[in-house]
């Protein structure tokens, strides 16, 4: 990544960016014309010139002013510039392919879109000008040097071309580190975004030392990055500055021998001294603009790398029939990197039947609801609705005719209503209420201090586990589904919520097809078709009975309740409103 791609950066803001340069650089130059003014008057004046020290002053309040409008437009530029690269990585996070999100580290990500582009912006608005303004005045300053006395020039610039040299030389390390920083603040946030997300496991294995002891590491190798940073810059600065202060002393002594030889005037050298203090802030601003260059592009390149991972494909045009759906998969192969999950899978589920799906833990049932949200790709075979291979749909409107009640039940932050409604925003409020009393939300909703206002918390942590399953429940029944994929929860239900499941259940499968992970006797005995997976594979098929008659692994699966094997927490215990 070079200065070019941050020049693209800011594609859409040149004008604004030339403006508020433009401003920095009438600044500098009204600068520039103090020291002429003042050598005139020294010059040629036997008595204080009022005029000139007028005309100093107005110069200095213009300055200033124009000074501060150019600040500004940069600090606004740099904002909207940021402002655009977030918005272009959210859009692109939100749309990666979920095969990503195996690889990248959630945190890492989240600090290329917050950390990373606060570089970016510095580079933008404090580094452009910096490194414009800066080269230019600190040329209109040389010129001007030049003019007043070339030979007391000539001794200046041998200290600046010293210090110049030793700039050059750490520039590679120096952005070579600020990569190491941002990197390393990267896997700090991953870190830390792991632990807070899994803070109840965490605690309860006690493991709060370790955790600490580990993202301290990361935070201290983002440190060690951060300090051979400022090692790098406590070289470069000290020599410019010495080359600066080295060179106003080489002027007194050098200037004052010529003022005293007659060969300059005191006007001259007073002019040359401005200039030569003048000179110290383009060049710091060079140097420090070089320095914020280097680590803008250390951010760049993250940034770059987000922009780079591959998006869920969606090249599917077509829309989904309107009629009621039918599902089946063909033959359908899928693995995870080089793991077969899925081997030769075929089954259907009919218009407005149920299904059940059961197997062992890590038979691959899961990753059959994935290939129907087409969060995967099946690497052969197809999943068709209606006879048609759902990737010719448009995966917008074929995720609206189906809906996913997941496991785990994610419950977003906002109220109750915001997240029932969170699929289909349009719902009325009579749709809500026969959807709450059918998913046995209703005693819920009265017990909550506001209603279907009441905020749930970060992840619905203001909800019980069984509870935050219901409201997934009725959040998708809200949808009006043609298809359904109910990952049946694993917990134990107390009786009453376990009817409740089983309305719903019913209540969709009048509605429309119906597949569940089923892990309950109960639900299995209510499906019109029970799929067996085993390792990958559907080894039978059938009613309940009949696969009890004819296939002994579900017979073990039944008698060895092997289809609750991960009944263990119920988490039907919730904080506060009870
Ligand atoms: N993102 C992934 N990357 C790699 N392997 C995965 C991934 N997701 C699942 N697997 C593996 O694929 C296999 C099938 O997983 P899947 O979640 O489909 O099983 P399952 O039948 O739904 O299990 P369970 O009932 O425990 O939820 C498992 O062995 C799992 O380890």
């Amino acid at each position: 990544m070079n200065a070019l791609g941050l020049l693209r950066l800011t594609t859409g803001h040149r004008r604004g960016l030339a403006l508020a340069v433009t401003a920095t650089l009438v600044a500098s130059g009204l600068g520039l014309l103090q020291p002429q003014l003042l050598r005139t008057a020294v010059d040629s004046a036997v008595s204080v010139p009022w005029p000139v020290i007028a005309a100093m002053a107005a110069l200095f309040a213009v300055q200033a002013c124009v000074d501060g409008v150019g600040l500004f437009l940069l600090e606004r530029t740099g904002e909207r510039v940021v402002l655009g690269v977030r918005r272009r990585l959210v859009a692109r996070l939100l749309r990666l392919r979920m095969a990503e999100f195996d690889e990248q580290r959630l945190g890492d990500l989240m600090s290329r879109v917050s950390v990373d582009t606060t570089v970016l912006r510095e580079v933008v608005s404090t580094a452009s000008v910096q490194l414009i303004t800066g080269t230019l005045t600190g040329a209109g300053t040389v010129v001007l040097m030049l003019l007043v006395d070339p030979v007391l020039f000539a001794w200046v610039m041998t200290t600046v071309v010293v210090a110049a040299v030793v700039v050059y030389s750490l520039v590679g390390r120096l952005r070579t580190a600020g990569e190491q920083m941002q990197r390393g603040v990267g896997e700090m946030t991953a870190e830390l975004e792991r632990a807070l997300g899994a803070l109840r496991t965490v605690r309860a294995c006690r493991a709060e030392e370790r955790e600490e002891e580990l993202i301290g590491q990361r935070a201290e190798q983002a440190c060690a990055a951060g300090v051979r940073a400022a090692r790098i810059t406590s070289v470069m600065s000290p020599a410019v500055e010495l080359a600066l202060r080295g060179s106003l002393l080489v002027v007194l002594l050098v200037g004052g021998t010529r003022v005293a030889r007659d060969a300059a005037s005191v006007g001259d050298l007073m002019a040359f001294l401005l200039y030569a203090t003048y000179l110290i802030i383009p060049f710091t601003s060079v140097l420090q603009g070089i320095g914020l260059l280097q680590k803008g592009m250390g951010a760049l390149s993250r940034v770059a790398e987000v922009q780079e991972l591959p998006v869920e494909d969606l090249s599917g045009t077509t829309p989904p029939p309107d009629d009621a759906l039918s599902l089946e998969f063909r033959d359908v192969w899928f693995r995870y990197r080089d793991r077969p999950v899925l081997r030769g899978v075929s089954f259907t589920v009919e218009p407005r039947s149920h299904v059940a799906l059961v197997g062992l833990s890590g038979a691959g049932k899961s990753t059959a609801f994935a290939l129907v949200e087409r969060f995967h790709e099946p690497n052969s075979g197809a999943v068709l609705a209606n006879g048609t291979d759902i990737r010719q749909f448009s995966t917008h409107e074929w995720r609206g005719r189906i809906a996913l009640v997941d496991q785990d039940c994610p419950v977003l932050n906002g109220t109750l209503r915001d997240n029932l409604r969170y699929a289909a925003p349009d719902t009325t409020d009579h749709d809500l209420r026969e959807v709450l009393e059918l998913a046995n939300l209703g005693e819920l909703v009265r017990r909550l201090p506001a209603g279907l206002d009441t905020p749930l918390g970060e992840r619905g942590r203001a909800l019980s586990g069984g509870e935050r399953q219901r409201v997934a429940l009725a959040r998708a029944l809200l949808t009006r589904p043609d298809l359904l994929l109910l990952d049946e929860p694993t917990a134990h239900l107390d009786p009453v919520n376990e009817q409740a499941l089983h309305r719903a259940i019913r209540y969709a499968a009048q509605e429309c097809a119906l597949l569940v992970i089923a892990h309950r006797l109960s639900t299995i005995r209510e499906a019109d078709r029970i799929v067996v997976l085993h390792a990958g594979k559907v080894i039978a098929q059938g009613r309940h009975e009949e696969l009890l008659a004819i296939n002994d692994f579900y017979g073990s699966l039944v008698a060895g309740e092997l289809l609750q094997e991960r009944d263990s927490f119920d988490t039907e215990t919730s904080p506060g409103w009870r």
